[in-house]
């Protein structure tokens, strides 16, 4: 029996109702999903019982045999869905289906752009959960009560899903959660025994909590005739009820990965691969780690939701438990089951174990790993690049341990094929290093045309070695923690002496030296006229197009950096540039020729541009145009 009271009718948080709109619009050729959702928090909410239950084992209320259960009313034209599990107090239900408590979600709503197919993916990035009811109901019930409270503690939640929802105290013998869906007239098709059983089994194989749907069975008469009020209704179990991860890797068909994938990643698309082990011996632990096919809207929050749902001996403990994998693997989604915790670890004591180290190494190369054997299908690691590259740059710096391993899975633009594709691997450079070359060369640039343009290429270009074009804001942060690979040191093509190793020929350094020295009095003439303008002027080799560039010291702080830092505010100390000239270029004869006056000019306006063609920016813009516009009318 229940009777209601207490009823009031609150509105949706604006949030609710944007998504509520978008949602069942965007999201209707893919409107089954409902039932995986539904399921997915129904599991949960059982896990989160049998959490709680090892503290109290009272919750269960003598019920412990966890389930869901799900039946049918074609007459009436609904679908019901119940839960054993922990259930929820008036408060919760108010918090839980009536906001959405995650940060971020404003601006997730701002790039919803009413485009059916670009939404439906960004929705399913997001994650509907409970609100996709509405994609097929018209009138929702909830009936839930928590666990180890009163009956008297029931709460009736309704809603028509236009923008606002009642709340009623109820009595509830049983704690847990029905969801009563009234199908809308074109979804009445859910409401059949046949299709159910099917998503069920689509979506919920892999789920450990039994998913029950009623059977009837009527006695048959010796011809084979039902025999009329014989009708017996059983509960059968329709999925596998096995947690996935525990049955053996060669019984698990992609299809089931796949399935559990979207369940633990709350994601809607399939994964791009995945790494299952069972590890016995020292640690004892089963992983099931995925590569997601896309980013989750809130990648680049370092705070975001990350880590793997951490079970002990099957017991579900918590989601994201980030402590099990860096934070440069934070894309990666999965689960971990292991007997070396016990059942009351918390967040805090995870803090402090010593054995989550340990399983937190072991996760990090199989996952590094598992990236490995990703990029042996070279299109498929070039989505992973494009969707998680980024992050995974974080990695050197973060994991000195893993480094060269993490360097042999980055990926850049190269002078190699000049676009703006992060396509070639560290390996694939050294392979195609030139005989005598002894270092891997790059430039830093603030975009990728600034970088493919920078007159620091030009004598690469000249002898055919090829660069690394590097444009992304964390790129020097990433090189300044990559010395070597396979035994190459890096060289910022940018700073330092140009040192070209034996890809040049005595021949060709003796000419240098001989240039350089035919030049001295040039040299000391423009370091006059700039002074404190600049460090050092030198001529250089560097060059065949431009008449000059700037280059920084080896040991500074590159300009993509200087400018990353200043942006955020960061004061830092002046640094003057070295100026060198290309000693072939017309310009620089014309400079040497140059009465004192011209001179002067001439040589500010070669530091100026070099400063320019580099994506920096001017001290005194007003004085570079003048002294420019002065040459020009000459
Ligand atoms: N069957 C249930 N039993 C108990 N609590 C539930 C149940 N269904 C939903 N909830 C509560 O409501 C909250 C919101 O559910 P909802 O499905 O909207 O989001 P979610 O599951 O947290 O995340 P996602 O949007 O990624 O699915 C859940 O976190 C849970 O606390």
């Amino acid at each position: 029996m229940s009777n209601t009271n207490h009823e009031e009718t609150l509105g949706f948080q604006t949030e609710v109702k944007q998504l509520l709109n978008l949602m069942i619009h965007s999201l209707y050729s893919n409107r089954e999903i409902f039932l995986r959702e539904l399921i997915s928090n129904a599991a949960d909410a059982c896990d989160k019982l049998r959490y709680a239950a090892l503290d109290n084992d009272g919750l269960y209320e003598g019920d412990s045999e966890l389930r869901v259960e799900i039946e049918h009313d074609a007459d009436a034209g609904t679908v019901t869905l119940r839960d054993n599990g922990i259930g929820m107090t008036r408060d919760d239900v108010i918090a839980n289906l009536g906001t959405i408590a995650r940060s971020g979600t404003s601006e997730f709503l701002k790039q919803l752009s009413g485009e059916q197919q670009k939404d439906a993916k960004l929705i399913g990035q997001f994650g509907v959960g409970f609100y996709s009811s509405f994609i097929v109901a018209d009138d929702v019930t909830v009936r839930t009560r928590k666990a180890g409270e009163d009956a008297s503690t029931g709460v009736e939640w309704r809603s028509k899903g236009e923008g606002e929802f009642t709340v009623a105290d109820i009595d509830l013998e049983q704690h847990g959660t029905e969801i009563t869906l009234h199908l809308k007239d074109d979804a009445k098709e859910f409401a059949d025994d046949f299709r159910l059983q099917n998503l069920v089994r689509k979506y919920s194989d892999h789920i450990e909590v039994p998913v029950r749907m009623p059977k009837t069975e009527t006695a048959k008469d010796d011809d084979g005739n039902p025999v009329e009020g014989s009708e017996v209704t059983t509960w059968e179990t329709v999925n596998e009820a096995t947690a996935l991860w525990v049955r053996p890797k060669s019984e698990i068909s992609d299809d089931e990965y796949k399935a559990f994938y979207k369940h633990v990643a709350h994601d809607f698309s399939d994964p791009l691969t995945w790494s299952h082990n069972k590890v016995e011996g020292k640690l004892e632990y089963t992983s099931l780690l995925y590569v997601p096919g896309r980013a989750p809207f809130d990648m680049f929050d370092r705070d975001g939701a990350r880590g793997v749902k951490l079970y002990v001996q099957r017991v579900f403990i918590m989601d994201d438990a980030e402590q099990f994998l860096p934070l440069y693997l934070r894309f990666i989604k999965g689960v971990l089951d292991t007997r070396d915790l016990s059942l009351n670890v918390s967040r805090e004591l995870l803090q402090q174990d010593p054995k989550v180290d340990k399983i937190k190494g072991a996760l990090t190369k199989r996952a590094l790993d598992m990236l490995k054997k990703l990029a042996k299908d070279s299109e498929q690691y070039q989505t992973f690049w494009n969707t998680f590259g980024n992050v995974l740059k974080e990695g050197p710096g973060e994991d000195a341990a893993n480094r060269e391993k993490i360097a042999g899975l980055l990926r850049f633009a190269s002078t190699h094929t000049d676009t703006a594709a992060q396509e070639h691997s560290l390996a694939d450079y050294v392979g195609r290093m030139k005989e005598g070359q002894q270092k891997i060369y790059y430039v830093v640039a603030d975009s990728f045309n600034a970088a493919k343009h920078s007159p620091h290429l030009e004598i690469f270009r000249k002898k055919g070695i090829e660069v690394l074009l590097l444009s992304d804001r964390i790129d020097e942060w990433l090189m300044s923690h990559l010395t070597e690979f396979d035994g190459k040191s890096f060289a910022d093509v940018g700073k330092g002496e140009l040192d070209l190793g034996e890809v040049e020929d005595e021949a060709e350094k003796k000419e240098q030296e001989e240039t350089a020295k035919a030049k001295e009095s040039l040299v000391k003439r423009v370091k006059e006229a700039l002074g404190e303008g600049v460090q050092d002027v030198k001529v250089t080799h560097r060059l065949t197009d431009s008449p000059a560039c700037v280059v920084l010291p080896e040991h500074e702080m590159g300009y993509q950096m200087r400018r990353i830092m200043e942006a955020a505010g960061q004061p830092l100390p002046e640094v003057k540039p070295i100026l060198e000239l290309n000693p072939s270029h017309s310009l620089v004869a014309r400079l040497e020729s140059a009465d004192d006056g011209l001179f002067a000019d001439l040589a500010h306006i070669l530091l100026d541009q070099a400063i320019i063609a580099e994506g920096g920016h001017l001290d005194d813009p007003a004085a570079y145009v003048k002294r420019l516009n002065g040459v020009l009318a000459a």
